[in-house]
């Protein structure tokens, strides 16, 4: 049986909770959201302290973004949420960071793609069964149009079906799963990775 709504907004305010203590979703940042049903989502209201999030802080969307609760201001972000429900039917969860090591990680590292290899941790994203693969993190430019943003996103992800989150530069991290426990398995998976990375990095001296 499906997750009913108030199941679906304790996950949100959870995960909140966690991701705010842990400091990936700092001064109000990020946003995150759970399916509904087949059209519909439950995504975080615009501005909301991450970590004190209560059952009013969250509402219902279509897949084209467009709240279905005129009384509160969606996020920001919508769009970057309802595509990726609208791209996978089992996409069950969504949630954006905002973390220092995804934010200097998306600036320092060179071109448009970072590139995971080698890390047993890998493991943690959904499809993946060894450390002998590559992981693709795409990370586009930021903007503060998110439609436009969104337009950008749209074809690396068909071309990616695989594509376990991206980064968007000096901004954050996107992610998604078939749960919520999934989404938030692979931030951890992320945030462990990127710091591995940005330890790489200042060891050897620079950005590779
Ligand atoms: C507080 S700056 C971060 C925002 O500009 C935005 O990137 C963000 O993640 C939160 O926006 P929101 O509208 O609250 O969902
Ligand atoms: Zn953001």
């Amino acid at each position: 049986m499906n997750d009913t709504r108030e199941q679906l907004t304790r996950q949100i305010i959870d995960a909140g909770r966690f991701l705010y203590g842990r400091g990936w979703s700092p001064a109000t940042s990020s946003n995150y959201s759970a399916r509904l049903s087949t059209g519909r989502a439950l995504l975080t209201v615009s501005g909301k302290h991450k970590g004190q999030l209560g059952v009013d802080d969250v509402l219902e969307t279509d897949l084209a973004g467009n709240s279905l609760e005129p009384g509160k201001k969606p996020s920001a972000e919508t769009l970057l949420h309802t595509q990726l429900y609208a791209w996978r039917p089992e996409i069950g969860a969504v949630l954006h960071t905002h973390s220092v090591n995804a934010t200097v990680l998306s600036r320092l590292t060179p071109g448009d793609c970072l590139e995971l290899e080698d890390y047993e941790l890998q493991k943690a994203f959904a499809g993946v069964t060894t450390h002998e693969g590559r992981v693709s993190v795409p990370i586009f430019d930021n903007d503060q149009d998110i439609a436009r943003l969104a337009a950008r996103v749209q074809p690396w992800l068909d071309a990616h079906p695989e594509c376990p989150g991206y980064l968007i530069r000096g901004h954050g991290l996107y992610t998604w799963g078939l749960r919520m426990s999934d989404a938030l398995r692979q931030v951890e998976a992320f945030e462990f990775l990127f710091e591995c990375e940005l330890k790489v990095m200042t060891l050897r001296g620079g950005a590779r």
